[in-house]
């Protein structure tokens, strides 16, 4: 086509005439220098595009391809004519509306939307009789592109590269918390694995099972990320394999549930060697389960964020290698919980009370115990900073003393894997002679976090050991709110400030001692 115009009307003719004569639409695909790639027959209502190799082109991030066809009832450009515009990221579409003999009376086009943070993906033109098709078309074009790349590089650098949909389906019914917490607590995790949160979507009722949300809502969220230049799409649930695969057909996203992005974060954090490899164990158990159902779409599953994966895993790992990984990752961490357990024989000698702080993730726990030891623990604005155990010792007026331990955060719904991985760790919580649970009261979901806390201890048999529980950030909730918890005598302290601490103290040291009984009942000894 010799022409600088979208399409010429000799042509949209040509194609017309054919078309109302075998009753089905006509479609073809013009790349740039004016040929016709392909040629496209479809019913007498739409088209479909052939499967095209969905690689973005460097630099454009346009395909270099222009999609014109015939529409042979009255329609304008469809909802479905778009989403197949932005889907496979077109020129632009055009389409003729012919008469009964094939003759296009007008035509409408439609370019994507350079402007991410538009309401609609494309920009659609208006109706344009034949007589008003006009040259320019490349220099249009190529003002787009150049508002694309402009807008692209308005994103601050951080927020260029893993961006984020984050995709809820909740039934409220089954649930303990509210939609929107649980939302944002996916929100927190995602700033801690260092994602940018981009949209939400959060529906209240599971639609298809097969794909979660609707084929239709998928799509058009799928549409939005395209648009928007989100490379992530995050479930705030566990995807079953069949699920997931589905959902990555339908796009080139990289799919991401809750339990992966966990895995994530913990991979990251994990320091010791006993950390590390259970982090490794669980996310090799985890993707054992995806293997058997999973072909090609592997790595956009398995890769983790950025890259980060299990170990060495690769594509070629089979499943029998993932199997015998697991056991030798599980031998390993067997011995290193005995040596463990000696370990702890030895310290339950000495007769030296072990307090442990347990808590949801990021309630304060290793600010608490680094203000009551003058420790420096990681303490962060983080989830899941602190992985591995830590122990310290605080001592006490009269020659005593007590071992203090931090562990790892809980969380609602920890992965099954995970919570095995972690049980390891947290067995030695059964060894403990007091549980300080640390509550972070400025949260506002510091009741369902409590409560989530409690299921956990309660699952670990852990009701039997003493607990006090410790509303931590007092420095941060207002002065009614802090009156009130005092009239219920319950616990205020801030790790930050130091406020209430030395009260803690005395009531850990009476708690342990009155509990252990006989000398201290002598108030003069
Ligand atoms: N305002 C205020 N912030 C606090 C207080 N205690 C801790 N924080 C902050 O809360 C955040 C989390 O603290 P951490 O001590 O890492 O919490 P954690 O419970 O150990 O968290 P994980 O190890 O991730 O489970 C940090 O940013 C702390 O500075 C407090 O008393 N007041
Ligand atoms: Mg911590």
């Amino acid at each position: 086509m010799r022409s600088d115009s979208v399409i010429t009307h000799d042509f949209a003719r040509a194609c017309g005439e054919v078309s109302v004569e075998i009753k089905r639409q006509i479609g073809v695909l013009i790349d740039r220098s004016g040929y016709v790639t392909h040629l496209i027959v479809g019913n007498d209502q739409s088209i479909e595009i052939p499967h095209l190799d969905r690689v973005r082109v460097a630099q454009s991030r346009l395909r270099g391809l222009r999609l014109f066809h015939i529409h042979l009832k009255e329609d304008p450009l469809n909802q479905e004519d778009l989403m197949d515009l932005v889907l496979n990221r077109f020129d632009s579409i055009t389409a003729a509306i012919v008469d009964s003999s094939g003759i296009p009376k007008y035509y409408y086009t439609a370019f994507i939307n350079p402007d991410p943070e538009s309401e609609t993906p494309w920009l659609l033109g208006e109706k344009v009789f034949p007589g008003q098709l006009k040259e320019g078309y490349s220099e249009e074009l190529f003002s787009l592109e150049s508002e694309f790349t402009k807008k692209n590089s308005n994103f601050k650098n951080a927020q260029l590269t893993n961006r984020a949909f984050l995709v809820g389906v909740y039934e409220p019914r089954k649930m303990k918390r509210s939609p929107e917490h649980s939302m944002s607590e996916l929100k927190e995790l995602c700033k801690t694995a260092g994602i940018h949160v981009v949209d939400t979507y959060i529906q209240k009722k599971s639609a298809d099972p097969s794909t979660v949300v609707g084929k239709g809502k998928l799509q058009e969220i799928i549409l939005k990320s395209v648009h928007k230049d989100i490379e992530l799409l995050i479930f705030d649930l566990e995807l079953a394999p069949a699920q997931a695969k589905k959902i990555s057909d339908a796009s080139d996203l990289k799919i991401i549930d809750r339990t992966q992005l966990i895995l994530d974060i913990f991979s990251k954090n994990a320091k010791s060697r006993d950390g590390k490899l259970q982090v490794e164990l669980a996310q090799l158990k985890y993707l054992k389960n995806r293997l058997s159902e999973l072909d090609d779409n592997m790595s956009r599953l398995t890769g983790g964020i950025g890259g980060r994966g299990p170990g060495e895993t690769k594509l070629e790992i089979g499943k029998r290698r993932v199997e015998d990984k697991i056991t030798r990752l599980e031998n390993e961490l067997d011995a290193l919980r005995k040596r463990r357990e000696l370990n702890r024989k030895a310290r339950a000698k000495n007769e030296v009370p072990i307090v442990a702080i347990v808590g949801y993730t990021n309630a304060g726990k290793s600010t608490l115990l680094n203000a009551l030891t003058n420790s420096t623990v990681i303490a962060e604005d983080k989830l899941f900073a602190t992985l591995d155990p830590t122990t310290r010792r605080i001592r006490f007026p009269k020659e005593r003393e007590i071992i203090i331990s931090d562990t790892v955060g809980f969380i609602h719904d920890l992965p099954p894997d995970l919570s095995l991985a972690f049980k390891a760790t947290l067995e030695e919580l059964g060894d403990a002679d007091l549980l300080l649970h640390v509550v972070d009261i400025s949260n506002q979901n510091y009741k369902e976090q409590m409560e989530a806390v409690d299921g956990i201890l309660n699952s670990l048999n852990l009701n039997e050991i003493p607990r006090l529980v410790i509303y931590n950030k007092v420095d941060s909730i207002s002065e009614e709110f802090k009156e009130s918890l005092r009239e219920n005598e319950e616990i205020l302290v801030s790790a930050a400030t130091k406020e209430g601490l030395l009260e803690l103290l005395e009531m850990i040291e009476h708690e342990i001692w009155l509990e252990k009984g006989s000398e201290i009942l002598n108030p003069i000894g």
